[in-house]
């Protein structure tokens, strides 16, 4: 039941009017309360709408096409106040939840996107940015698909640079780390390079050297480089296979050193670098950009210009009306020059990317370690809280990692994603709380009666009406958090939705139909930002 494609349809049917749908979008409101009336339009926000006559017109359109689900329409103070036939929209809701055909789209084209996201660093662990750029980046694309536009999901993969040079170096002195735990035995080793280098110049020699060879692609050191790679990797997966994450593709930035070099001369030939001493820059006419580095000795590339050609590939490959990079704030520039950069190249798609920042993210107030200053792999991270779940409701092992996914993934969609978010075992599985876990619950126990004749009650409580009435928001709730990139949006819908139902059943004002549409509802919600809730309706 999509109460905006209704509207819009009853209006456009007329030849007086054609709105965009997405004029309509912005200028129609569910009202809070729906003692008013149970939509309103502000006719000042619709370009089509601008003489008292327009508005008078608009009326008479809505009026005499007397559909069966507009009760009354009147118009007050250039606004137009809607009510609906609330039973005949709460029978639809409820055949909605039955066959779970959610009408969400208000977009009147199907629109690409590309979604850069996850992307973590090969030879370290995943960081917790990395997490919720994965999270944040999958909600937002089940989203996406949800409205009816398609997405490609891309993970960008850190495998290449000085860091893969040093790591090499290390392995050779060191040897590789065990399998239980390769990538925080990678960051060990790292770090252990970092300590040892003060002391011995060496390593930086030799690790230069390396990475001369592997700008050069020797074979030798090129196996050596693809071994770390690959048993890094392989943990990856395991995360991604946890959280029921596909790529569209997963290119390894190492795949665009060749490009880099190619670009490098795009820009030189547009005379938009400048060169000091060894280095390729480029100084932007905006004073607040700083300058950024394209190259810094000869044949090799960075993490802007091996980005850039990316780009390149990227609108090649998938011609997006929208390219999203969900990464953490902290390369906020970093998106700013790669943006600009292509504009100065003339590619006048470089108006579809938008970087959609991560704010800062920890593990009780901290990086991910234990108390004990020990690196915890995002692995380890789900088995914690699942264990945690274990101890405190007596679950399975399966239910409560199962939990924990959900809890975990929850819990990093729900702040908008500049926001900081930690992750406190003591609060992110507190029931009946604002958390995956309670909603999770709640969704999965609440007893539902029976389904499948079902029918809404003749005359819904004011109560029962506002709950529906705010679920008639969704696609609107949809198309918000897709404008601004929140996945947030609907983490807190659902969690109003929720706490609405709760106040409703402790009032014994509930009713088998409104349950069910809300479970429902819930569910495909919680579906939507990939938290893995069971299939299954309730107890009966
Ligand atoms: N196309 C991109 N730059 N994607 C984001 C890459 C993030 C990078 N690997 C990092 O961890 O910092």
């Amino acid at each position: 039941m999509n109460a905006f494609k209704l509207v819009h349809a009853v209006i456009n049917k007329s030849d007086q009017f054609q709105l965009e749908m997405s004029d309509l979008l912005s200028a129609m409101t569910l009202t809070v309360s729906s003692e008013t009336a149970d939509i309103v339009i502000d006719l000042k926000q619709i370009p089509a709408v601008t003489t008292n006559h327009d508005e008078q017109s608009l009326l008479e359109v809505i009026q005499t096409a007397q559909d069966s689900h507009i009760q009354n329409v009147i118009l007050v103070n250039h606004q137009l106040l809607i009510s609906l036939d609330r039973q005949l929209m709460s029978q639809e809701l409820l055949t909605q939840a039955k066959t779970e055909e959610w009408d969400l789209q208000t977009s009147e084209q199907s629109l690409r996107f590309t979604v850069d996201m996850s992307s973590p660093n090969l030879g370290r662990t995943m960081t917790l940015t990395h997490l919720r750029s994965t999270t944040v980046g999958e909600a937002l694309s089940l989203m996406i698909e949800a409205a009816g536009h398609k997405v490609y999901r891309l993970n960008h993969i850190g495998d290449w640079g000085m860091a893969f040079a040093r790591l090499i170096v290390a392995v050779r002195r060191w040897g590789l780390p065990d399998d239980d735990n390769p990538n925080i035995g990678y960051s060990k080793l790292q770090h252990h390079f970092y300590e040892e280098s003060e002391f011995n110049p060496e390593l930086d020699i030799e690790a230069a050297v390396v990475f001369n060879q592997l700008t050069h692609k020797d074979p030798k050191v090129m196996a050596e480089w693809k071994q770390i790679c690959e048993i890094s990797r392989k943990r990856f997966d395991d995360v991604y296979d946890l959280m029921n994450v596909h790529f569209t593709s997963e290119t390894g930035e190492s795949a665009y050193t060749e490009a880099a070099l190619e670009v490098k001369q795009q820009l030189v030939d547009s005379n938009i670098t400048s060169k000091e001493l060894d280095a390729i820059i480029v100084h932007f006419p905006e004073k607040e950009i700083p300058q950024a580095l394209i190259q810094t000795g000869e044949n090799d590339s960075l993490y802007l210009t091996r980005d850039l050609a990316a780009a390149i590939d990227r609108h090649e490959k998938f011609h997006a009306d929208y390219n999203w990079y969900v990464v953490g704030n902290e390369q906020a520039t970093h998106f700013i020059q790669l943006k600009r950069i292509l504009e100065m190249l003339g590619y006048d798609w470089a108006n579809t990317i938008s970087h959609l920042g991560i704010g800062f993210n920890s593990y009780q107030g901290r990086r991910l370690i234990n108390s004990s200053g020990e690196l915890i792999s995002v692995n380890g991270l789900f088995n914690k809280v699942a264990r945690r779940i274990m101890e405190t409701y007596q679950f399975s092992e399966e239910e409560a990692l199962r939990y924990s996914l959900g809890t975990i993934i929850f819990e990093s969609v729900k702040y908008p994603r500049l926001d900081h978010f930690d992750i406190d075992l003591s609060t992110i599985i507190a029931n009946e709380q604002y958390n995956g876990f309670s909603l999770m619950y709640y969704v999965e126990t609440f007893s539902l009666y029976g389904e499948p004749n079902l029918s809404v009650p003749q005359r819904l409580s004011k109560e029962q009406w506002e709950l529906l009435h705010l679920i008639l928001a969704y696609p609107q709730k949809l198309a918000q958090g897709l404008q601004s990139g929140e996945p947030s949006e609907l983490a807190s819908f659902a969690y109003e939705i929720y706490l609405k139902h709760k106040n409703l059943v402790s009032q014994e004002n509930n009713h088998p139909s409104i349950d069910y549409i809300v479970i429902k509802t819930l569910k495909n919600l919680l579906y939507v930002l990939n938290i893995p809730v069971k299939d299954t309706i309730g107890r009966e």
